[in-house]
């Protein structure tokens, strides 16, 4: 007997719910009532509280992690400037996708970083200024202080918390103001430098506890067909070039009248770009791919922020410096990570300039030059390095050093961030099987500069640690101790004399990522200003693979903001069509 179930159709189709694609499919829903369904690989998790609860964080991603199942294995390909470490680089796998695993982090770049992301768009609309009502329209802010109703909006979807005070604040903040960095209460205002207050994206729900404001949580999603466990295997294209719908790892198919969005993330969309014809054309053909059409910027231009974690023993436990905050516990400790401030740093161009003219990266130098043939990291007000000042061993683990205690306040963590890098690196097919991950090679630390920004990062939490008054709390950094991959290697404590040597070679070891790639479907080469992929129709892509240039902040609330800015775009669309066949 024949089969003639019609495969289901719809006017959009959107791969992948996480971070982007929910903001996309619930505005869209809401700014033009159309069918849309929306296929996520994962399952849905919402409300279940491993998700729900920020504190559980630690949890997924313990080596028994029993969360391990809702994130993809984004490990790298053999890193060699990190003696040839594979790179562990997790994802969210499930609805909400990253947003429902990440640490929260809430905040905005430099506005030179949005300019630029502008410039190599070709759009305006990715100017700070104009990012600005967008971010506004996402969240509630906590802090409503006045003077804030410019910068902030409250009555988004997703809620921030904020505010805490540790015992340690004061002499963080001491310490780095006495290094010269100045606390700044506007660093959402479009320029980041200097002490920042810590801000999350989870919701208050009690005086002592909050819920995480993952997108599937937060956003409405009653006006879309949402389809969990459905992970897409290609994009299907007609003679003309247009995306007509998708076929699922399963086998079903679905169509669509109007348009895919392919909102996979970083990772997982160039491959579904390269899987179903649209790459570099030698990259398909090795793999016996039919060419749709070549483009060539697809899996290339990744890039990713580096990181350093180290953790600084503290002299007197029994003071409740550090979670669990024995006797200084005040409720609110319980709505956040134990961390009151983010430290930007710029690198000033005198001292930049040398190493990204080492590299090659810096034009001869040239009388007649434009302003425009400066190296875009030696742009006013951008900021190359990150320093959080955590009061818990965040992610510390017995293979790492069994003398740190997890649990009774006996150390604190500084994650260095280099979060402008320079390297470029490559998301390229294993094979034709969407089954089978991507090859995913950074490139970390592929040029002196990046090593630079990230040794620079580190000796600033050094300094930090090593400058009364936060000094006059902390007995030594606790260093590293031999494992079976450096067992010939000791690894001696840091302190702010420490030789670049002794930095570089802890770096090449131990550096990591707090999973902030970027870039592999950049706008400007890969897509048009408004996420349409170039050379074929009727395909968008909206993600954190679409930033062309580094975003020197963490990236979650811009990508947010990216899925509604892509919605309204669409729609707007739709609003035209409408008119036209209306005159
Ligand atoms: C552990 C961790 C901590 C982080 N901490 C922070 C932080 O504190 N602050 C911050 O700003 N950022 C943080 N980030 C980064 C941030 O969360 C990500 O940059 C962002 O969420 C990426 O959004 P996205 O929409 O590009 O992708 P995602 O949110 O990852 O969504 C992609 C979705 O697509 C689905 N998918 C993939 N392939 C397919 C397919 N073939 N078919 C169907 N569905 C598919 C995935 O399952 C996933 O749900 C963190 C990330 C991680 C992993």
């Amino acid at each position: 007997m024949t089969n003639t179930t019609t495969p289901p159709t719809y006017d959009y189709i959107i791969i992948g719910g996480g971070t982007s694609g929910v903001p996309l499919a619930s505005r869209l829903s809401v700014l033009c009532p159309t069918s849309i369904v929306l296929l996520e690989a994962g399952p849905d998790q919402t409300t279940n509280s491993f998700i729900t609860n920020p504190n559980a964080f630690p949890g997924l991603f313990s080596s028994d992690g029993s969360a391990r199942q809702w994130t993809h294995d984004h490990s790298t390909t053999p890193q060699p400037h990190c003696n040839n470490r594979c790179i562990p680089n997790p994802a969210g796998r499930l609805l909400s996708g990253s947003s429902a695993v990440n640490v929260g982090v809430w905040m905005r770049a430099s506005a030179t970083d949005y300019e630029l992301i502008a410039e190599r768009a070709g759009h305006g609309r990715f100017a700070f200024e104009s990012m600005l009502d967008v971010f506004k329209r996402v969240e509630t802010h906590w802090n409503k202080s006045a003077g804030n109703e410019d910068w902030h909006g409250f009555d988004g979807p997703v809620h921030t918390v904020g505010g805490r005070k540790y015992p340690l604040r004061k002499a963080v903040q001491e310490s780095a103001e006495k290094l010269g960095h100045k606390y700044n209460p506007g660093a959402t205002q479009g320029d980041p430098t200097g002490l920042i207050d810590m801000t999350q994206c989870f919701r208050a729900t009690s005086s002592s506890t909050s819920e995480r404001q993952h997108s599937s949580r937060v956003y409405d999603l009653s006006g879309v067909s949402v389809q969990c466990e459905s992970p897409v295997a290609r994009v299907l294209f007609n003679e003309d070039k247009r995306a007509v719908g998708v076929e699922l790892i399963d086998g079903r198919n679905m169509f669509a009248r109007k348009e895919v969005i392919v909102c996979c993330g970083t990772q997982k969309t160039p491959q579904l770009l390269m899987l179903s014809g649209v790459g570099p054309k030698e990259e398909l053909e090795k793999h016996g791919i039919d060419v749709v059409h070549d483009s060539p910027g697809v899996g290339q231009n990744l890039f990713d922020h580096s990181s350093l974690t180290m953790y600084f023993a503290l002299k007197h436990p029994e003071q409740g410096l550090a979670l669990p905050f024995t006797g200084t516990m005040k409720p609110e400790y319980g709505q956040g990570m134990p961390c009151d401030f983010s430290l930007f740093t710029n690198i000033p161009p005198s001292t930049l300039s040398p190493v990204l003219e080492a590299d090659g990266l810096l034009p001869t130098s040239n009388a007649d030059d434009e302003e425009e043939d400066i190296h875009p990291h030696l742009r006013p007000k951008r900021c190359h390095t990150l320093v959080f000042p955590i009061y818990y061993p965040v992610l510390a683990t017995p293979e790492y050093n069994p003398t740190i205690d997890l649990s009774s306040g006996t150390h604190m963590s500084m994650v260095s961030l280099q979060i402008l890098p320079v390297s470029r690196g490559s998301i390229t097919l294993s094979s034709s099987s969407p089954s089978d991950p991507p090859l995913i090679d950074p490139r970390y630390l592929s040029t002196s500069a990046d090593l630079f920004m990230l040794r620079t990062a580190v000796r600033c939490a050094l300094n930090l640690a090593s400058t009364s008054p936060l000094s006059d709390h902390i007995l030594g950094e606790t260093p590293p101790v031999p494992s079976p991959s450096n067992a010939n290697t000791t690894f001696p404590a840091l302190d702010a004399n420490s030789t670049d040597g002794e930095i570089d070679a802890r770096i090449r070891q131990y550096k990591g990522t707090i999973a902030h790639p970027m870039g592999t479907c950049a706008l400007g080469t890969v897509l048009d200003s408004e996420f349409r992929v170039n050379g074929v129709e009727g395909l968008r892509v909206c993600d954190a693979s679409v930033f062309p240039e580094p975003l020197g902040a963490t990236p979650s609330a811009t990508i947010f903001a990216l899925g509604e800015m892509c919605a309204a775009l669409i729609a707007g669309e739709r609003g035209m069509e409408r008119e036209e066949a209306n005159s």
